[in-house]
């Protein structure tokens, strides 16, 4: 049972000495809560009671494979659709019933960014930072320099790419205190994307918070502190980087002196997929490498190799089924 409150106070040597009580430090109030956020088209279930709470300052990977909600999502996040049930709250503004208080609160990158295809990237922006206000234009310069974009090029005329930069500059310009980005790397060059990745982390440095959709599990992985992957609607699993890393299985190698002892090292607890090839057993392992060295040692091993399961894993493993 837990501890009263009253009680802990009274054996509180600072009371005792009747100091006054420190009062606790507030806890920040989350950038991000959606509780069971549905939403149907027609016959099609696109999410299905998704809970996530994002906190103040982390960046947040949201994954999941084709169709499994993540644009859905955002873009009630970003209030272009309404839920079917349940609600989202941005820093406490319900996206519908206060949505242009959680409006002004967003920088939204869309997924299919296109804008104003007669406009010069310049136009675009000066007139979103009109639309905005308080945006300095000597951040919109130093964002379109970082990223390398003709802001004199019309929006029509330009690559997927340079188009995609002109988005991720109008969702970075006002400094907003959540970013809401929609596979924000789509169609970027490897360099771009470095850069991105760079203003992902100066804007958690600075106190935002970044929640971002992606395909590209490497990228998340350099940049979120905490992710959610998402399959047919629902959250299948949330948590930091590292502690859906240590979920995932390893790859092992094991090099024995002689013949791989494949009866023995089957029976040790966590094995998987195991397999020979010469002198090395290839197996993966789920948890504790501890019972699979016990069962290895009397057969002299002679060296191993332990690849760290990566994100990939962690979402390939979820999706051919297993725990
Ligand atoms: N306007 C719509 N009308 C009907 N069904 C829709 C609509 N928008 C999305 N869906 C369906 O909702 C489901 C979720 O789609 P969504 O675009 O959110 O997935 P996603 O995770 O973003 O996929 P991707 O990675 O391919 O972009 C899919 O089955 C999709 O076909």
């Amino acid at each position: 049972m837990p501890t009263p409150a009253s009680a802990v106070r009274r054996h509180d040597p600072a009371h005792a000495r009747g100091q006054a009580e420190v009062a606790p430090a507030p806890v920040a109030e989350p950038a991000l809560v959606t509780i069971g956020l549905t939403k149907r088209f027609r016959g099609t279930s696109a999410l299905d009671g998704v809970d996530l709470e994002v906190p103040t300052g982390v960046v947040f990977g949201y994954l999941g494979p084709n169709g499994a909600g993540k644009t859905t999502t955002i873009r009630i996040l970003a209030g272009l659709a309404r839920p079917t049930a349940g609600t989202a709250r941005v820093f406490g503004h319900d996206v519908v019933s206060d949505r242009e208080a959680a409006q002004r609160e967003l920088g939204y990158l869309p997924g299919d960014f296109v804008g104003y295809p007669e406009l010069t990237g310049r136009e675009h922006l000066t007139y979103l930072a009109r639309v905005r206000g308080g945006v300095s234009w000597r951040r919109v310069r130093r964002l379109a320099e970082r990223l390398g974009l003709d802001l004199d090029k019309r929006l029509g005329a330009m690559s997927h790419g340079n188009r995609q930069k002109v988005g991720l500059v109008q969702a970075f310009m006002h400094e907003p205190r959540l970013l809401v980005l929609d596979e924000p790397t789509a169609g970027l060059d490897p360099l771009v994307r470095r850069e991105f990745l760079g203003l992902v982390r100066e804007a958690r440095q600075d106190g935002g918070t970044v929640f971002l959709s992606s395909h590209v599990l490497s990228e998340v992985e350099a940049v979120a502190d905490r992710v959610a992957i998402l399959g047919s609607g629902r959250v299948l699993v949330t948590g930091s980087v590292e502690e859906l890393r240590r979920r995932a299985r390893r790859s092992i190698d094991l090099v024995f002196v002689g013949p791989p002892p494949l009866a023995a090292l089957r029976d040790a607890a966590g094995v998987h997929d195991l397999r020979s090839t010469g002198r090395t057993a290839h197996l993966t392992l789920e948890g504790s490498a501890a019972a699979l060295m016990s069962a290895a040692a009397p057969y002299g091993i002679e060296n191993v190799v332990s690849h760290e399961p990566d994100l990939e894993d962690v979402f390939l493993d979820l999706y051919a089924g297993r725990p």
